[in-house]
């Protein structure tokens, strides 16, 4: 019977300091007064681009990922990139976002764990990573951050905004609190607010990587090989990920088949299972717990409409032309909530509906569709 947990993870699949930075560029955006007040030093921006900016700084476009995504958009897994690029065929020369074009800028989110400031890193006045200490974010948060990169690099205004589920949240948040900063969006699997069950949901996966005894309150960065919170953090991922597929799609791929080689009904596993637990390992591998905590609450922070008078009234700040895209078989963020988006952004065309079979990870793998939509809204 094949191992049902790789014993061998290093402790958090965090970029630490040191590591080899691969294609990762960085900025130094200095301190960043959160929504809570806090403040964290010294905040570093992990980022990738790709093209040419011109020279009145007119053709940058900002791609933004989603909650295990990165800065590498697209490239080879390698040296200091523990996976291949997570949009393959999107960005390049000729690509749906050309580079022979426009500028692209991909940063790792506020909170992240590859190369932006985030629990993995270093806490201030100390040689520990700031682990469970590190403040509460929000997605109003992560985007402060990423315009205060923009200043950073030279851009006023982006080209376009571009991104999916968490990415998404930001590229919305961008568009609501500088309308004159944004000149077009492609908002995909997104909405305006965390629903209940995605908070939910993300709340259960918070709750199971706290309860690892392997997780020590958020400090396990010096653990040996084997020993974070990697059983936590695995079934935060297996109830994820059945939210990124879809129903129809598991059981037309799986159904009550046995993996190769076991016996269900003797101890053995379903096919479905260990492909869950195939997705486990490989996060496990590539990804830090914290920040999967942090991001996640980052998420459910998230609500166009707080303390600006309702989603309705946030939305129609929006000046940016905006497509608005979803995926039929998408029940973590189901087309109600891009309808709503589409609805209330008074510069938005109708929402444009994907039809996959993928469900939530249907923005991810559907490059076709999803590309000739980004193609058409960049212009
Ligand atoms: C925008 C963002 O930030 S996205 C985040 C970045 N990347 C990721 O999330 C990577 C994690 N993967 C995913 O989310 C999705 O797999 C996607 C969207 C990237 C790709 O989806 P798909 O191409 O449909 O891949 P799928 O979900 O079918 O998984 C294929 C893998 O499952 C494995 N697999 C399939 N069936 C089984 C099984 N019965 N048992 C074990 N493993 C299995 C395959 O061997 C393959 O392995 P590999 O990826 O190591 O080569
Ligand atoms: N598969 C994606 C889905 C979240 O939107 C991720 O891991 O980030």
């Amino acid at each position: 019977m094949p191992p049902r947990d790789d014993p061998s993870p290093p402790a958090s699949g965090a970029w630490r300091e040191g590591d080899d930075a691969g294609h990762r560029l960085f900025a130094g955006v200095g301190d960043v007064k959160l929504e809570s007040g806090q403040v964290i030093p010294d905040v570093r921006v992990a980022y990738e681009t790709w093209g040419e900016l011109n020279d009145d700084a007119s053709n940058a476009v900002l791609v933004q990922h989603a909650l295990t995504g990165d800065s590498h958009v697209v490239g080879d897994q390698g040296p200091g990139h523990p996976s291949p690029g997570w949009w393959a065929g999107m960005v390049g020369p000729g690509a749906p976002v050309d580079t022979d074009r426009y500028f692209v800028v991909a940063p790792n989110v506020l909170g992240g764990c590859q190369g932006t400031t985030g629990p993995s890193s270093a806490e201030p006045g100390g040689r520990r990573a700031w682990g469970g200490r590190f403040p509460r974010t929000t997605v109003r948060d992560q985007v402060a951050v990423e315009a205060l990169l923009a200043d950073t690099l030279g851009i006023d205004a982006w080209a376009g905004v571009v991104g999916g589920s968490m990415g998404g949240m930001r590229a919305v948040e961008w568009g609501v609190t500088w309308p004159d900063r944004v000149r077009s969006m492609v908002l995909l699997a997104t909405c305006a607010a965390a629903s209940a069950e995605q908070i939910g949901l993300s709340a259960a996966q918070i709750h199971a990587i706290r309860a690892d005894a392997g997780y020590h309150g958020g400090d396990y960065y010096d653990a040996a090989p084997g020993a974070g919170p990697h059983v936590g953090l695995g079934i935060a991922r297996r109830i994820a990920h059945i939210t990124y597929r879809s129903e129809l799609e598991l059981q037309e791929r799986f159904g009550r088949r046995p993996q190769d080689g076991e016996d269900p009904l003797g101890g053995g596993r379903f096919a479905v299972e260990s492909y869950l637990d195939h997705h486990a390992r490989k996060l496990v591998r590539r990804f830090d717990a914290n920040s999967y905590i942090v991001l996640s609450e980052a998420m459910n922070s998230h609500d166009v409409g707080r303390g600006r008078g309702g989603t309705e009234a946030a939305l129609a700040r929006v000046s940016a032309r905006t497509v608005v895209a979803g995926i039929d078989s998408d029940r973590l963020y189901p087309l109600w909530q891009q309808e709503l988006l589409a609805r209330h952004i008074p510069s938005a065309s109708d929402v444009q509906v994907i039809t996959s079979p993928f469900g939530h990870d249907g923005f991810l793998i559907e490059t076709g569709p999803v590309g000739s939509l980004v193609a058409a809204a960049l212009g």
